[in-house]
């Protein structure tokens, strides 16, 4: 390894209570909300191609068109009970919320920027309300920062000339500040979830990164920060020149997961995910292939499966309401986390070798491991074979007892009778472990 002044600072996953909070949350819901929502992927009859929230950057959007665009931002429908409500129903567990896009307009009322809701014709903070209502509905909040600002005079992509390292020292505190703020305006939230670090000015400058963080936790002890804020000096992301995960958790899976275990090294990680291929604010049509709840949910028990969090995204409209489709999807996800929930909050690495039907998720601490059966074979036969020193005690599907088939030295069928599901079924091995333990109940001979 190399001596780094600016790189991971710790070795393995953070074991305090806020990380053990944050790693038994599972499941989120991103909200992407700013003016992007007023065009929604389109303007002046022309169709955006790219993703909704990034208009502005769409050389048929004119900047000074789409930088007037807040004076017609007033989301008179935006109602933050009912926000929290639909994401409670949904099984969320903690929400992270876009305060402000590369675009630079804040959702709430900064006193460093004028871009902000005040200047808008809805005036009032949206931070506040939301922060209130999830929080009072048992939700955790997250608050999305952009450190790209498309609309600040001192942000620069990459240093020239001096003038522009000047600018980038200016940019600096403006950032600091607002950070600052936002956690003095809101103190109950959990974390940040820092997006826009991959120009040159910033990953060029690991030291202040590394500041920045350890600022933001010495002024709030416990947050949670993933591994997108820091570079180190060499201007490694993500993780440092040694290979090293930086910030509290892995925050690269974006609209990708990780397919086995060894891809996440171990680490704390969370995936991202849309709904549509790859549209993150309001886009009005949304074109190509718009995911399924059953496939979402297989997303969420993928990402629990390999020990991760796994957060869905929705994109409100400009007036304040989700669209039709995002509604049903919160609905539909809710109806299956209603009943089997338990298989996800609080869910871990089970150490089972996977088999085709699904995943096993192990309820942390514990010997209980959920079997979530994806795929019923033809032969309506799960098979299951115990790791080394595990042994089944029980095994049960809703308050239904089963009796699996022993096939080979720890390794059964369980039978699933003719069972048709249109959404994934849940099985709940109880095992016991240990070398000397006694056997499970299903090992003595006929
Ligand atoms: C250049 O490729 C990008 C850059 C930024 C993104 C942003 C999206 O706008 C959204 O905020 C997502 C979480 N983020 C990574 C996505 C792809």
């Amino acid at each position: 390894t190399i001596a780094l002044q600016h790189g991971a600072h710790r070795i393995g996953v953070r074991t305090d209570a806020d990380m053990a909070r944050w790693r038994s949350l599972r499941f989120g819901q991103f909200i992407h909300w700013g003016v992007y929502a007023i065009p929604g992927g389109e303007w002046k009859g022309k169709t955006y191609n790219g993703a909704a929230e990034w208009i502005r950057s769409w050389k048929e959007l004119p900047h000074e068109e789409y930088d007037n665009l807040y004076r017609q931002f007033n989301p008179v429908n935006f109602d933050a009970q009912q926000w929290a409500s639909q994401a409670k129903e949904m099984g969320a567990k903690y929400m992270i919320i876009t305060t402000k896009h590369h675009d630079g307009f804040c959702l709430w009322p900064s006193k460093y920027s004028k871009y902000t809701i005040a200047a808008s014709p809805y005036k009032k903070d949206l931070l506040g309300p939301m922060v209130a209502a999830y929080n009072k509905a048992g939700i955790d909040v997250y608050l999305y920062f952009s450190i790209i600002d498309w609309s600040h005079p001192d942000y620069r992509a990459s240093l020239k000339t001096a003038a522009d390292s000047a600018a980038n020292k200016r940019f600096q505190v403006f950032v600091k500040n607002q950070l600052a703020e936002l956690l003095q305006r809101y103190p109950t939230v959990k974390g940040f979830w820092f997006d826009g670090t991959w120009d040159d000015s910033w990953k060029r400058d690991g030291a202040f990164t590394d500041e920045l963080e350890q600022y933001l936790q010495s002024i709030h002890p416990g947050l949670v920060m993933g591994s997108r804020l820091r570079a180190d000096e060499k201007g490694a992301r993500h993780f440092d020149s040694n290979g090293r995960l930086m910030g509290d958790y892995e925050q690269g899976w974006e609209r990708k997961l990780p397919e086995k275990i060894e891809d996440v090294h171990g680490n704390d990680w969370e995936a991202v995910m849309t709904v549509p291929e790859n549209q993150w604010g309001y886009n009005a049509q949304w074109a190509g292939h718009i995911k399924t709840a059953n496939e979402l949910l297989e997303m969420l028990v993928k990402s629990v499966s390999l020990n991760g969090n796994f957060v869905l995204n929705f994109g409100p409209k400009a007036d304040g309401t989700f669209r039709t489709e995002e509604q049903q999807l919160m609905t539909q996800i809710g109806q299956w986390m209603k009943i089997n929930g338990e298989a996800v909050y609080n869910g871990t690495y089970a150490g089972f070798e996977k088999q085709d039907w699904g995943y096993y998720i192990r309820k942390a601490g514990t010997d209980s491991v959920y079997m979530v059966v994806f795929n019923i074979p033809v032969s309506g036969s799960l098979r299951v074979k115990m790791p080394a020193h595990t042994s089944l005690v029980s095994v049960s599907l809703q308050q239904q007892t089963l009796t699996p088939e022993l096939i080979g030295r720890n390794e059964y069928f369980i039978h699933l009778s003719g069972k048709q599901s249109d959404t994934p079924v849940v099985i709940l091995l109880k095992t016991t472990s240990g070398e000397n333990k006694e056997k499970g109940n299903f090992e003595k001979a006929k």
